[in-house]
């Protein structure tokens, strides 16, 4: 019976503690497609395996309920993710998915259970090592039938299925800590509606201070500062595809992006994806800059409902200092209605984080590698170039 805790991850090629010196860097086990199992899974009675079409309105509806009742809430379970459809589909079905793999479990026509993957080539501490692989998300068990095990059967599933495309590694991020972590990053939050968080729970105030005096401390001008930056247009996606590029070079995970795949992660896409970039004169654009939409629902608020958090995407400052790159981020939130602007410590967010006032979130976010053994078994906050919604 597999309820000791971690029993199902000592059964998979992740690095255990004692045996991480003896690896060498590269793949744990070497996958042989002629041993993949062809057929799904057994499910438990009255279970049934799904494969989710997104562009379809009621599955689609289907999959935006089970997250938004059932998916990952903060420590304190004050506020639920609340994924919206446009969001999951610009997530979900980028350049080159496949079909079955947006996977759902269904009791009675009503899905209980997803899991999904997208096909990433993931460049690994070197430019040798570029890896077709998938990148995993998703994973939600509708609140009422958690502790059946359906969640060790999902991600068995949605490997089977990988494998099946001669696929053997998988990249993924979580708020818990499983065997074993490549890289724990934290997360910060920067204050653009300090009133709303305050009456949301979010920020606090403490003895001396006061919501006035917190709205005066992050208040932002009215417009950003860059001369010549404008929401991004079809007609930048060669140029930001090379500033992209070039720019994630410097970290030791990353992917390499084709003009298609810019088109899709970064054209802006209303309440999803805005991106900015910084025009001078002949059209050259020299920097750019990326959030995406994640509200929150506030679990128990007489007032409000929702928090509007705008999350860092990908910024590449080259002529425009990265501060002044990212307070124009902020200014550009705040307009575009957001209360609250986060980010990770990862990439280049150190340089920004403490001047331009992010305040510490109370948890981490941890990124995994299936089936990968690194050089050095972790990597800083600061090596990590890749940001998974
Ligand atoms: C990444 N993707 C897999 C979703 C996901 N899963 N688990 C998580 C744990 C933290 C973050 C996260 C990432 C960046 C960030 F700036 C704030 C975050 O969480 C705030 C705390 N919170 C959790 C729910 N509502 C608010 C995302 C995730």
């Amino acid at each position: 019976k597999l309820n000791k805790p971690h029993q199902f991850w000592q059964t998979q090629p992740m690095p255990n503690i004692n045996e991480m010196d003896k690896l060498k860097p590269g793949p744990i086990q070497l996958g042989v497609l002629a041993e993949v199992r062809k057929d799904p899974f057994n499910l438990i009675d009255k279970f049934e395996w799904f494969n989710v079409d997104l562009r379809n309105e009621e599955q689609a509806q289907q999959v935006y309920t089970l997250l938004k009742e059932n998916y990952v809430e903060d420590d304190d379970n004050m506020f639920r993710f609340d994924y919206s459809i446009e969001f999951l589909r610009w997530a979900l079905l980028p350049p080159g998915q496949y079909s079955d793999w947006l996977i759902g479990v269904r009791v009675n026509q009503k899905l209980v259970g997803f899991i999904t993957g997208i096909p990433v080539t993931l460049h690994i501490e070197n430019e040798q090592n570029k890896v077709k692989m998938t990148e995993i998300n998703f994973l939600c068990v509708h609140k009422k039938i958690r502790a059946n095990r359906l969640a060790p059967v999902l991600i068995k599933e949605i490997t089977r299925r990988v494998h099946i495309k001669n696929m053997w590694q998988a990249v993924y991020t979580a708020g818990i800590v499983v065997p074993t972590p490549i890289s724990q990053t934290r997360y910060y939050h920067r204050s653009l509606n300090a009133k709303k968080l305050i009456e949301v729970g979010f920020s606090s105030l403490s003895a001396r201070q006061t919501i006035s005096r917190q709205q005066k401390l992050y208040k932002l001008p009215e417009e950003p500062k860059t001369p010549g930056i404008r929401p991004m247009k079809k007609k930048d996606v060669a140029q930001v595809t090379k500033l992209l590029n070039e720019y994630l070079k410097n970290f030791k995970l990353y992917f390499k992006y084709t003009d298609e795949e810019v088109k899709h992660w970064f054209l802006p896409r209303k309440d999803v994806i805005s991106t900015y970039v910084v025009e001078k004169e002949q059209g050259i654009v020299t920097d750019f800059l990326s959030f995406y939409n994640l509200p929150s629902q506030v679990i128990k608020n007489p007032k409000y409902t929702h928090l509007r958090a705008a999350y860092s995407y990908y910024n590449v400052a080259t002529q425009t200092p990265i501060v002044q790159l990212m307070y124009d981020a902020l200014i550009l939130a705040k307009n575009e209605g957001y209360d609250v602007f986060n980010a990770l410590d990862i990439m280049d967010n150190e340089k920004f984080l403490k001047e331009l006032m992010f305040c510490p979130g109370d948890g981490q976010l941890n990124y995994y590698l299936y089936n990968w053994k690194l050089e050095n078994d972790m990597l800083k906050p600061e090596e990590i170039g890749i940001v998974l919604v």
